[in-house]
């Protein structure tokens, strides 16, 4: 016996779980199917509702303002969903499981309701219809009845391969922007947005801050304890910038071990601060437990635009790159701004 079999209730929670219907908002086309629902069996009421392991929850209703969840045992639905079979009751007093319910009690005759059931035949809710006078459908309607679920269900489906292809997009889109091995945009992202950063400054006249990094010595990093090793390195690195930058701002990969900041809102100054920052944190940061050497440092470059002409991405990144030469010149593990590579 499976688990599935040991516990019915929890596969039919986990069903409806994995439809993703619980308790979102309205949608018309839910609403059209309640619509037709009243219409075919000729009745002023009809629901579409799921039924999760308290509540009986309505998605879509017919010939009502707004409806409160219900607890499963004060309502019809519950004995559609524990029997898995539509419920015809022509008159809701008479019928001594329903008399005393509270619906009945608010005046409510005639309830039939059959399930809707996912491809593996979990009831997970309901598509019902009510009336205050007492009756049942024919079988003609309540055939119908049974279609219109199917199309209920149609619809459930078709919401949730919608949900999964978005979440797949998604996924892609991160895939194709991000480098896998420090999770920073990958180059081609961050050259796109370096332009979008850059005519935003240029239209807005704002400042902007470009940073390059470069860690130092990183071949002799891969020499001695392995290009496994450095990988290591360049992922730690990847992941102390994405701590200590603003969610404004952004970082990519440049090339092998350089990697580049964008800075937007930024004058020279506070980019010459994050770098520092970053610099000191870099050069603090043990890589010991990961079989590494214990720290690698970093030089850096940087550059805005409010020193130059224009908000170029060739021009900024050039400044940067200068800097980033100086740095290294000086003995690497520190920071030049543009200003001083100028100079
Ligand atoms: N492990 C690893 N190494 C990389 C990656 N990309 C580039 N590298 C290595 O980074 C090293 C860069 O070496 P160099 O350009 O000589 O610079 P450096 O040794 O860091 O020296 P300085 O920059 O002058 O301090 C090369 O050995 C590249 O193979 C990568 O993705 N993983």
């Amino acid at each position: 016996m499976n688990r599935q079999n040991a516990d019915p209730e929890a596969a039919r929670l986990a069903a409806l779980h994995r439809c993703g219907i619980f308790q979102t908002p309205a949608e018309q086309d839910f609403d059209f199917l309640t619509r037709l629902a009243a219409e075919i069996c000729q009745v002023p009421y009809a629901f579409v509702t799921f039924v999760d392991q308290d509540y009986v929850w309505a998605k879509a209703w017919h010939g009502v303002e707004k409806i409160a969840p219900a607890a499963r045992c004060d309502d019809y639905c519950d004995f559609v969903i524990r029997s898995g079979q539509p419920l015809v009751v022509h008159d809701l007093c008479s019928d001594p499981r329903t008399a005393s319910m509270p619906p009945t009690l608010d005046g409510f005759r005639r309830y039939a309701g059959v399930p809707l059931l996912t491809a593996d035949q979990q009831a997970i809710g309901t598509l019902c219809v009510l009336d205050k006078r007492a009756g049942s459908p024919n079988d003609h309607q309540l055939e119908l009845l049974q279609s219109l679920a199917r199309q209920v269900m149609a619809l459930v489906e078709l919401r949730q391969h919608k949900r999964e292809l978005e979440a797949n997009v998604h996924l892609l889109e991160r895939l194709a922007t991000t480098d896998e091995l420090t999770g920073l945009m990958n180059r081609r992202r961050l050259m796109e947005r370096l332009s979008e950063e850059c005519a935003r400054a240029r239209r807005f006249k704002e400042p902007m801050a470009l940073v390059l990094l470069d860690l130092d010595h990183f071949k002799q990093v891969n020499d001695q304890w392995g290009h496994a090793t450095g990988d290591i390195v360049l992922a730690n690195t990847g992941r102390l910038i994405r701590e200590t930058l603003r969610e404004t701002d952004s970082a990519g990969r440049y090339g092998g071990e350089e990697l580049c900041l964008l800075l937007p809102h930024t004058e020279l100054d506070g980019a010459a601060t994050v770098a520092d920052t970053l610099c000191g944190r870099l050069a603090t940061r043990s890589h010991r437990t990961a079989g590494a050497p214990e720290y690698v440092t970093a030089s850096l470059g940087v550059a805005a635009s409010s020193h130059l002409e224009q908000c170029h991405p060739a021009t900024l990144l050039a400044q940067a790159d200068a800097a980033l030469y100086r740095a290294k010149d000086n003995g690497r593990n520190c920071v030049v701004v543009a200003q001083e590579a100028l100079a």
